[in-house]
């Protein structure tokens, strides 16, 4: 009995497979879509899948963003420590284009950033670990972002890092992108409190 359950969790395990992705620590997955004539399935996230590859991830909240129109950008966001929060980004529908930036002063890709397409299609996600900035841009109409959020949200300690800092120049796809308030005014590099 405990030899089949056994292979059972080891046939499971090959739902999902993870990739290292050039920010240190952070992790490209991509899950199983089960297609079928209703339409999908998809375990877009099971704890003892990741913990089979060595990911300890216990998520606390989750949270949905809706974005009605293509470009939308929302972003560089992130808690200040020691509030930061790892994440699980994947966009359950519609297209985005996700970026990541290492804002952690004691890491080997510090000033770096990253970007990741995601779709409800593809059954990608990209985990983004506490200290890095976190932002997107739509793609599509009508696109989804769903985040899996380890850590308690501290509202004093969320900052913003302007989308088009200068220093750490991200290429995004976009140069007048929609915004909020807050995001078109956030403070450069220089004068972000990371
Ligand atoms: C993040 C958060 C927000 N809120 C409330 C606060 C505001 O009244 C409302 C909208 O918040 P905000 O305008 O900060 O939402 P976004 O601009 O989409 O920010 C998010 O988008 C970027 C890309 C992220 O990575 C974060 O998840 C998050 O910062 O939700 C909560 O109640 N709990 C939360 O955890």
């Amino acid at each position: 009995m405990d030899g089949s359950r056994h292979s059972a969790k080891n046939k499971r395990i090959i739902l999902i497979t993870v990739e290292n992705l050039p920010i240190d620590g952070s992790k490209l997955i991509n899950t199983r879509v089960f297609n079928d004539n209703r339409g999908s399935f998809e375990v877009f996230w099971e704890q003892d899948l990741l913990k089979a590859k060595d990911i300890s991830f216990a998520p606390t909240n989750a949270h949905h963003s809706y974005n009605s129109r293509t470009n939308t950008l929302r972003g560089m966001h992130f808690q200040k420590a020691p509030h930061g929060q790892n994440k699980l980004v994947s966009c359950i529908s519609g297209k985005a284009w996700d970026v990541m930036v290492d804002l952690r002063a004691d890491s080997s890709t510090f000033g770096k950033w990253h970007a990741t397409e995601l779709s409800a299609a593809s059954g990608n996600a990209v985990l983004i670990p506490a200290g890095c900035g976190h932002g997107f841009i739509t793609l599509q109409p009508n696109t989804t972002i769903a985040y899996l959020i380890e850590g308690e949200y501290i509202p004093d300690a969320g900052r913003v890092l302007r989308w088009d800092d200068t220093k750490v120049a991200i290429q995004w796809p976009c140069k007048d992108p929609i915004l909020s308030e807050k995001d078109a005014t956030a403070p450069d590099w220089e004068q972000c409190e990371f």
